[in-house]
C-alpha cells in the first residue's frame, strides 16, 4: 500500500512499488488529506485512492497539490497530459514526455484542467534518447528531443487522430476512418533542417537554476540566442543551433566571438529600457541555383541605422564563403518584431534563392518561405496529389493564404488560372516577381484580409474547381467558411499548420453547425499528417474534401 510523503522528503524519495508503464489511467489519486504538501503517488492496480480500499471518489487537484504522475500523450505545443483515472481530469505538464512518471505540483487551476510545474523525474519514458543538443533541457525550441523519433511520429499522429474525432467530430467507428486517417509522413532529415532561424540579443542572460548563485556583470549577463522558455526577457545564450544548417552555425559562432568584444561598443537591445543597438541576428539559408551549394543571408535587426558599429562584424562574416548577402532591417518598434521600416544592404546581394518543385524562388529578408525546404517538396507534392489537376490547363485554382505563392506557383503549370489572396502586400509582391522569374503567366495574386471579406468577395475571379487553403494558425475566419459553403467548389485542399483549428473548419464544412446556421456540404476524403519540424511539437496537415 503506498502512502502519501511529504515534499521535503522529496529528493530521498525512493519507490518500492513496480511501474507501471502499460497503463492508461495514469495520475495519483488524492487521499482524503487536505495538506498540499503531500505527494498523492500512483496506485495504478486500482485506479482508487491511495491508501484507502473504498471505491474512490472523483479526484480533483487543488492548486499546489504535490502529485505523482504519469504523462500519457502530447497535447498541442507538445503538452504532456495526465488523467486522473477515473474523473478523467486533465493535468498538464509542459515538458513531460509520454511514459514519463514524475513529481509535479498543481500551479494553476482552471475549470476542467490543471496546469502541473514538474519537479523531477522518477522514471524517463518509455522511448528516451540521448539528446543530441546540449541545449534541449532548456530551449524550448526542440521540445521532444529526448524522444525517439517514432515516438514523436506516434505521439503527433495520435495528437491529430483525436483532434479529428474530439474536435472534427468524425468516428473512428466507421469504417472509412481508417482510409481517411493516413499515418504520419516522416521527415527524413532529422537535423539541420531548417533554413531560417531568428537568434534575439539580450541584456539579460538566461542560466539554469543551479548556475542561478552566479553573479553576472555587464558583458557578461549578455546573451545571444534563443528566449528561454516563458521568458521574454530573458535569452538562453547558444554558440550553435542542430536544427540550422552548418554554415549557418559557421555564422553564429563567428559572431558569438566578436560582438561583446567592448572595443566594439555593441550593446544589445534592453526589452525594459528600450535601450541598446542590437536586436535579432536572423540567419537564411539558400541555394546558389548554379552550384546547388548553400547560399547564405545574415540579417542584423537594430534599433537604429549605424552602419559604422556593424562594420567589424561585417567584414568577418563576409570572409564566410556561403555568405552572399549581409542586410540590416531597423526598427524602432518596441515590440519583438525583426520586419524593420527601414532596410540596408550591409554586404552583397539582397536576396538569395531556393527551388522548390523545380521553380526558383527569391527569397528577400522578410519574406516568407517554407522553413523546411526538404520537406516541403515532400508537402507540395502531396498538395499537388490532392488538387489532382487533370493537367490539361482547363481549371481554375484559388489559392488562399497563398504567401509568397509557391503552392499557387507549383500547380499553374496544370491549370488554365491560379487566383491568391494574401494579407501582406509584400508577399503578393514577391509572389508576383517569383511567377515572373519562372515564366508564368497564368496566376494573379491579390492584397487583401479574408477575414474581412464580404458579399463582393468571389466576384473577380471565376468560380474555382480546386480552391487551396492554407491559413496560419487561427484557421479560417467563419465568413471565407460560409462563403466557401456557398461557393462550392468541387474540391477543397486544406493544408493547415495547426491540427485544432484545422479539425474544427472540416468539421464545419462537412457537418455544419447549427449555431453558425451553416449547412456542411463536404466530405472528408483523407487527412494525412505530415512531419515537417522533428523534435518541435509542430504538425502540418493535408486535408481533401470533396463536395457531396
Ligand atoms: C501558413 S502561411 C502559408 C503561405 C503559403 N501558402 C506557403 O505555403 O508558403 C499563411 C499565410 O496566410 C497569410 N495570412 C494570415 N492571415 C491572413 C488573412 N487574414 N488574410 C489573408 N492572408 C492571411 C500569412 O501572411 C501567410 O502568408
Amino acid at each position: 500500500m503506498a502512502s502519501t510523503i511529504p515534499s521535503h522528503a522529496l529528493r530521498h524519495l525512493t519507490l518500492t512499488r513496480p511501474w507501471f508503464s502499460k497503463i492508461r489511467c495514469t495520475t495519483s489519486l488524492a487521499s482524503s488529506s487536505e495538506d498540499p504538501h503531500q505527494i498523492f503517488p500512483l496506485n495504478a492496480d486500482t485506479g482508487s485512492k491511495t491508501g484507502n480500499n473504498s471505491k474512490s471518489q472523483a479526484f480533483f487537484p487543488k492548486k499546489n497539490q504535490v502529485l505523482e504522475l504519469e504523462c500519457e500523450s502530447l497535447a498541442f505545443k507538445g503538452i504532456g497530459v495526465c488523467k486522473v483515472a477515473d474523473s478523467g481530469f486533465v493535468l498538464l505538464c509542459n515538458n513531460a514526455l509520454p511514459g514519463e512518471r514524475f513529481i509535479g505540483r498543481v500551479s494553476r487551476k482552471k475549470g476542467s484542467y490543471a496546469e502541473v510545474t514538474k519537479l523531477k523525474t522518477l522514471s524517463p519514458h518509455w522511448d528516451f534518447v540521448d539528446a543530441p543538443c546540449e541545449y534541449a533541457s532548456y530551449c524550448g525550441g526542440c521540445k521532444t528531443q529526448n524522444l525517439s523519433y517514432e515516438a514523436q511520429l506516434r505521439a503527433k499522429e495520435q495528437q491529430v487522430r483525436e483532434l479529428v474525432i474530439h474536435v472534427g467530430k468524425f468516428s473512428d467507428k466507421t469504417p472509412d476512418f481508417a482510409h481517411i486517417m493516413k499515418p504520419i509522413v516522416p521527415c527524413d532529415i532529422l537535423f539541420h533542417y531548417r533554413n531560417k532561424m531568428e537568434f534575439s540579443f539580450g541584456s539579460q542572460k538566461w542560466l539554469p537554476k543551479e548556475l542561478l548563485h552566479e553573479k553576472l556583470d555587464g558583458n557578461d549577463n549578455y546573451a545571444l540566442g534563443l528566449h528561454a522558455p516563458g521568458f521574454f526577457d530573458k535569452i538562453l545564450n547558444v554558440d550553435k543551433c542542430l536544427l540550422q544548417s552548418e554554415p549557418a552555425n559557421k555564422i553564429l559562432a563567428t559572431v558569438q566571438d566578436s560582438w561583446k568584444d567592448p572595443e566594439l561598443g555593441l550593446s544589445p537591445y534592453n526589452v525594459h529600457s528600450h535601450a541598446g543597438f542590437l536586436k535579432h541576428l536572423v540567419l537564411r539559408t539558400g541555394r546558389d541555383m548554379s552550384t546547388g551549394l548553400p547560399e547564405l543571408m545574415v540579417n542584423f535587426v537594430t534599433s537604429s541605422y549605424k552602419p559604422e558599429m556593424l562594420k567589424p562584424l561585417v567584414e568577418k562574416i563576409s570572409t564566410i564563403p556561403e555568405v552572399v548577402s549581409i542586410m540590416n532591417n531597423v526598427t524602432t518598434s518596441i515590440g519583438n518584431t525583426s520586419v524593420g521600416e527601414e532596410e540596408y544592404t550591409l554586404y552583397g546581394k539582397t536576396t538569395i534563392t531556393e527551388s522548390l518543385r523545380g521553380l526558383t524562388f527569391q527569397i528577400s529578408a522578410n519574406s516568407f518561405f517554407q522553413t523546411n525546404t526538404h520537406q516541403a517538396e515532400v508537402l507540395y507534392k502531396l498538395i499537388e496529389d490532392c488538387a489532382g489537376l487533370r493537367g490539361d490547363a482547363s481549371e481554375i485554382v484559388l489559392d488562399l493564404f497563398c504567401g509568397t505563392g509557391t503552392i499557387g506557383l507549383t500547380l499553374a503549370k496544370k491549370a488554365k488560372h491560379v487566383y491568391g489572396y494574401e494579407v501582406v502586400a509584400q508577399a503578393v509582391a514577391d509572389a508576383n516577381k517569383n511567377a515572373k522569374l519562372n515564366g508564368i503567366n497564368n496566376t494573379t495574386f491579390v492584397q487583401g484580409d479574408l477575414n474581412k471579406i464580404d458579399e463582393n468577395f468571389g466576384k473577380h475571379f471565376p468560380k474555382p474547381d480546386i480552391v487551396i487553403s492554407d491559413p496560419n494558425r487561427p484557421g479560417m475566419h467563419m465568413k471565407l467558411i460560409k462563403f466557401l459553403l456557398k461557393l462550392k467548389a468541387p474540391k477543397i485542399v486544406y493544408v493547415s499548420c495547426n491540427p485544432a483549428t484545422c479539425a474544427r473548419d472540416i468539421d464545419y464544412l462537412c457537418h455544419g453547425a447549427v449555431e453558425q446556421k451553416i449547412k456542411g456540404c463536404y466530405k472528408l476524403r483523407s487527412i494525412q499528417p505530415v512531419d515537417m519540424f522533428p523534435h518541435t511539437p509542430h504538425i502540418e496537415c493535408v486535408c481533401l474534401l470533396e463536395l457531396c
